[in-house]
């Protein structure tokens, strides 16, 4: 076993990095920074990020299979043009509500994009309850609204089988899973997999391993747990010299390296100066296990 390093790689900080994508094409991460209202490029080999303004929060970026990414921003869908800089909605959600956002979002094997929404928060993780819902986009554009009453809508995954799906809302302090149908993209049979316990902080955004365990960043909790998500039990914890980690995916050669995202939103200065990469990105290396390639929207 080699030993774990943890390396500050995206030293600009972000009020809110989220949604981190591996781009293998260029080497490059893809990430969101929420409150900031931007999407960016990081390239690993260059260290240059590239940058685009969105008009309202993004809560997350998905590569897109005929070119450009798809984002969930404010309450629509929209599409990016990278080269022109450029977004046009391709669908609405939420219509009969007035203060909600996307949040965290993914493609599943399928290519349909999933993401969900939440109500806006006052500070970071207090928002009004049961204000999000969890929706897919179709290749075709439609939306399908799976199920509503969410908290505040984050991380998700399939197992590698592709028969589940898993699912956080962040203020439930749970993992769950669903059973899921590739053939029609429906979820059904709720269930807890995983409570978190008091110190290890709010579940965020996650991602699943070649091994199929999943990896889970802990908001507030400066931290990323390796569940196994058959037995519900916690096979790991990987601690990070910031307090607000807000979710990781693998990336790097062969999927070797987990790039953790965090923030500095709602900090004081005190705090910020106990930690100054607050907001940046981490690159996990040595952990002896490799990620997945990311999916790409269909539509
Ligand atoms: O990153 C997100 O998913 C949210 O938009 C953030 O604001 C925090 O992480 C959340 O408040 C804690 O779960
Ligand atoms: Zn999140």
């Amino acid at each position: 076993m080699s030993s774990i390093k943890v390396e500050c790689v995206v030293k600009e900080p972000s009020e809110v990095t989220e949604g981190p994508v591996w781009e293998e094409k260029d080497s490059s991460l893809l990430y969101v920074d929420i409150t900031g209202k931007r999407i960016n490029r990081w390239s690993s080999l260059t260290n240059q990020i590239e940058s685009m303004s969105t008009e309202t929060f993004v809560g997350c970026v998905v590569p897109r299979r005929s070119g450009g990414y798809v984002i969930g921003e404010g309450t629509h869908f929209a599409a990016v043009d990278w080269q022109k800089r450029s977004i046009t909605t391709i669908a609405h959600v939420d219509t009969d509500k007035s203060k909600t956002r996307f949040n965290d979002g993914k493609v599943d094997p399928a290519g349909r994009f999933f993401a969900g929404t939440m109500g806006l928060e006052v500070r970071p993780a207090e928002v009004e309850k049961k204000q999000g819902s969890l929706y897919s986009l179709q290749a075709d554009h439609s939306v399908i609204k799976h199920f509503d009453q969410v908290d505040l809508s984050n991380g998700l995954d399939w197992s590698l089988d592709h028969r589940y799906f898993y699912y956080i809302d962040s203020l439930k302090f749970m993992l769950e899973v669903f059973d899921y149908d590739m053939q029609t993209g429906a979820i059904s049979n709720r269930r807890t997999v995983y409570q978190l316990e008091k110190d290890e902080g709010i579940p965020d955004g996650m991602c699943i391993d070649a091994e199929g365990k999943l990896w889970m960043a802990c908001y507030s909790g400066g931290r990323v747990l390796r569940i196994d998500p058959q037995t519900g039990t916690r096979l790991q914890t990987v601690k990070l010299p910031v307090a607000r980690t807000t979710s990781c995916c693998f990336g790097g050669k062969d999927y070797t390296d987990l790039y953790v995202t965090s923030a500095y939103k709602g900090m004081d200065e005190e705090a910020r100066a106990q930690q100054p990469q607050a907001g940046c990105i981490f690159k996990v290396s040595g952990l002896g296990v490799k990620g997945i390639p990311p999916n790409s929207f269909a539509g």
